[in-house]
C-alpha cells in the first residue's frame, strides 16, 4: 500500500548554509526539495551590512548546481554598530528580508550579537517603521539562568519589553522549543509567528542524555522535556498561521560535533520533508503539512506560496536516507530520527 501527498513546494524560514567547500556540500540537499530559505547571517566574520548580504547572495546562487533552482532570502545580524539606514537600503533594494538578533554568546558565531539592547532601539524602530521582520534566537545568556529555562525568561525578560517598547514590530520567535513559547505567540497579535524545527518535533532532552550522550541531538535552543515536544507538535500541526518551518538545519563537521566540547546544531536538510510527513500523519494532520511547509511562511513574510510543488510518497519499505553527507571539510552527519520512516520526496 502506498500514499502520497502533493503540496506547494515548501521554504525553509531558517537555514545555515554556511560558506566555502560547506555551502558547495550542503546547498543541493536544500535546494532539492526547497524553493526559497531564509539565510542565517552567523557567518566568521558576520553577515552585518547589506553589501555583506549582496556579496553572500552571489556566492551562495553561484555554488549553485546546474539546473537547480533556488532563491536564497539574505538576512543582516544585528550588531549594536548596526545602522539604522543601511537596514532600510538593503531592504528597499529587495534584497534583505529580516534581521537577525543573536544575544551576545547565545549559540554557534554569536559573540558580535547584542549585550545591550538600549544600542539597537534606532534600528528596531525603523525596522517596525518599514515592516523589516525581526528573527531573534530567544535565549537569554545570564550565567544564573538554566539552559532549558533561557527560551522562557528570554520571553519575559527580554522579547515582551523590546516588542511593548517598539509598537508594530514584526518579530519571528525562531526555533521554539517550548509550550511557552508557543502560548506566548498564541496569545499575541499576527505580527508575531514562530518558526520550528524538525527535530524538536521528534526529540526531547531524553534523546540527548539517556544511554550516552548523543552530540548529534544537541542543538541550540536544546530539546526540553517530552510535554513540551508535545505542545510544539501541537502548534505545527495546529494550521496556525502563526507557525511555519525553519529547520535550523546547522551542519557542522562531525569532527567539530564529536569533541569535548562538540559544536550545536542538527543536520536535517537532507530529510527534513519525509520526517515532516512522517510526523503529520502520527498526529493525523497529514492535511496541514503544506500550511506549515508551505504557505504560513510566504505569508507572513508577505511574499507568494510557490507555484510549484513538491509530492511526498509512502512506500512499504522504510527509505534509505544517507547516514552522512561529504564535505571538503569532512563528512557531515544527517539527523536520524530513531524509527524507520516510510516517507519520501518522489
Ligand atoms: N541551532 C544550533 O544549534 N546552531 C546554529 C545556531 C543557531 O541557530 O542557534 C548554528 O549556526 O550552528
Ligand atoms: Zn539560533
Ligand atoms: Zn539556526
Amino acid at each position: 500500500m502506498s500514499t502520497s501527498i502533493t503540496i506547494p513546494r515548501p521554504d525553509d524560514w531558517h537555514l545555515h548554509l554556511r560558506d566555502g567547500a560547506m555551502l558547495q556540500a550542503v546547498l543541493p540537499e536544500t535546494a532539492r526539495d526547497f524553493a526559497r530559505a531564509i539565510i542565517m547571517p552567523n557567518l566568521v566574520p558576520p553577515v552585518v551590512k547589506g553589501a555583506d548580504a549582496a556579496a553572500y547572495r552571489d556566492r551562495i546562487l553561484a555554488a549553485l548546481p546546474e539546473g537547480m533552482a533556488f532563491e536564497p532570502l539574505m538576512t543582516l545580524y544585528l550588531t549594536e554598530d548596526t545602522d539604522a539606514e543601511d537596514v532600510a537600503a538593503a531592504h528597499a533594494s529587495g534584497l534583505v528580508k529580516a534581521v537577525k538578533l543573536y544575544p551576545a554568546g547565545a549559540t554557534t558565531n554569536s559573540s558580535s550579537g547584542v549585550t545591550n539592547f538600549d544600542k539597537v532601539r534606532p534600528v528596531l524602530e525603523k525596522m517596525a517603521e518599514i515592516g523589516l521582520p525581526l528573527c531573534t534566537h530567544g535565549e537569554v545568556t545570564d550565567h544564573d539562568i538554566d539552559i532549558f529555562d533561557r527560551e522562557a525568561v528570554f520571553i519575559d525578560r527580554v522579547l515582551d519589553p523590546i516588542r511593548k517598547a517598539t509598537p508594530g514590530l514584526r518579530v519571528v520567535m525562531e526555533h521554539i522549543t517550548t509550550a511557552n513559547a508557543a502560548d506566548y505567540v498564541r496569545s499575541q497579535d499576527k505580527d508575531l509567528g514562530a518558526t520550528i524545527t524538525t527535530h524538536h518535533l521528534i526529540i526531547n532532552r531524553n534523546h540527548i542524555l539517556v544511554g550516552g550522550i548523543k552530540p548529534h541531538y544537541y542543538c541550540l535552543p536544546v530539546a526540553k522535556r517530552e510535554e513540551h515536544r508535545i505542545a510544539l507538535r501541537a502548534a505545527a500541526t495546529s494550521g496556525d498561521a502563526r507557525f511555519f518551518l525553519g529547520t535550523d538545519s546547522a551542519p557542522h563537521t562531525d569532527a567539530n560535533k564529536l569533541q569535548p566540547c562538540g559544536c550545536a546544531g542538527c543536520f536535517t536538510a537532507t530529510n527534513t520533508m519525509p520526517l515532516l510527513a512522517h510526523v503529520f500523519e502520527e498526529e493525523g494532520k497529514l492535511d496541514n503539512l503544506a500550511k506549515f511547509a508551505s504557505e504560513n511562511g510566504p505569508n507572513f513574510y508577505r511574499l507568494p506560496v510557490n507555484e510549484g510543488t513538491l509530492t511526498l510518497t509512502k512506500g512499504d519499505a522504510p527509505t534509505a536516507f544517507p547516514q552522512q553527507i561529504d564535505t571538503q571539510d569532512g563528512p557531515v552527519t544527517v539527523f536520524d530520527p530513531g524509527f524507520p520512516v516510510h516517507w519520501k520526496v518522489a
